[in-house]
């Protein structure tokens, strides 16, 4: 299968091809969808901070203009990048929302050298931001984290955090600290927010996420000892649930969810879900 979406570094130099427009609130929409002329977009004079040449969609160049704030474009709206992943039909697109979102975040985060302070710039060839002063490159920001539905036979414990929407509940996930193994990072989560331990985990499958830039690494962990109790300000409650009587759940194609009902078809005996992106 050929994926629609395919990173590549393009000249922004160049003209023309499409462009998606974004900055920390979003992307800009209108009836046509994401995608905008780029050299129709250039005439608007926007508070661009940067451009960068994404890749192709469909066979088409891509390009990004990150904004330094939400301008107004008639006939267009701003939408976040959560509204995307919730409605959109089309997983290569969000693929493509998640990766320009990721790159339009570090560009404008690195837009000065954090050493010696001169203006940063892109490099030709590579997807790097580069040091006009002290030459030091830096690529893009990816934060490796562990997540891990713990269970107990028939029970799944999860947890919500007090920014969910209400009634829903999710398996526990955490960022891995210096140092630390993948595995070590999962028994550190679960034991800090909700206070068990667990036998040695067993790797399942990985998904990019891009908010803000994490790269999820997914878990299955049996429970070995302890009664819950919740890390206070991250967890708000957490529970053993029946997988007969499961609360609201985290969004499809999060790995969260899949994890979830990985297990519920192994328990059941029903054909394994779909790998999330
Ligand atoms: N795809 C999925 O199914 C799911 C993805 N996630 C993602 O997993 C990651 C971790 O989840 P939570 O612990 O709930 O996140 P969180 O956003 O609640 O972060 C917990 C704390 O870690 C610290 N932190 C933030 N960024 C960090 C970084 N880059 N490195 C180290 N520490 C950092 C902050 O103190 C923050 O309050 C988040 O990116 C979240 O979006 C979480 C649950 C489900
Ligand atoms: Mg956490
Ligand atoms: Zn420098």
């Amino acid at each position: 299968m050929s994926l629609r979406w395919q990173p590549a570094i393009l000249d922004p130099a160049k003209e023309g091809g499409w462009a998606l427009v974004h900055c920390q609130q979003g992307f800009l929409i209108d009836r046509n969808g994401v995608l905008f002329p780029r050299d129709w977009l250039k005439r608007l004079d926007l508070p661009v901070l940067s451009e960068q040449g994404l890749g192709y969609f469909d066979g088409d160049e891509v390009f990004l203009l990150e904004l330094a704030h939400p301008a107004e474009v008639p006939g267009s709206v701003w939408q976040g990048l959560r509204q995307f992943m919730l409605q959109d039909e089309d997983a290569e697109r969000f693929r493509m929302l998640g990766y320009a979102a990721q790159i339009g975040t570090w560009v404008n985060q690195h837009r000065f050298c954090g050493s010696c302070g001169h203006p940063m710039r892109q490099h030709r060839s590579e997807r790097a931001m580069q040091c006009e002063g002290c030459g030091i490159r830096h690529y893009p920001r990816i934060s490796p984290s562990m997540i891990v539905l713990v269970t107990r036979g028939d029970e799944l414990l999860l947890a919500r955090s007090p920014r969910f929407a209400p009634g829903v509940y999710s398996t526990l996930a955490g960022f891995v600290e210096p140092g630390e193994s993948a595995e070590q990072c999962v028994a550190r989560e679960v034991h800090e927010e909700v206070g068990v331990s667990i036998h040695p985990p067993r790797y399942i499958c990985s998904q990019g996420w891009p908010f803000p830039h994490s790269l999820m690494l997914g878990y299955h962990a049996e429970y070995a000892a302890g009664d819950i109790v919740m890390q206070p300000e991250e967890i708000e409650d957490a529970r053993w649930f029946s997988i007969h009587a499961l609360p609201g759940l985290p969004a499809p194609r999060s790995i969260a969810r899949y994890l979830i009902e990985l297990y519920l078809a192994q328990r059941l005996g029903h054909p394994e879900p779909m790998l999330p992106g």
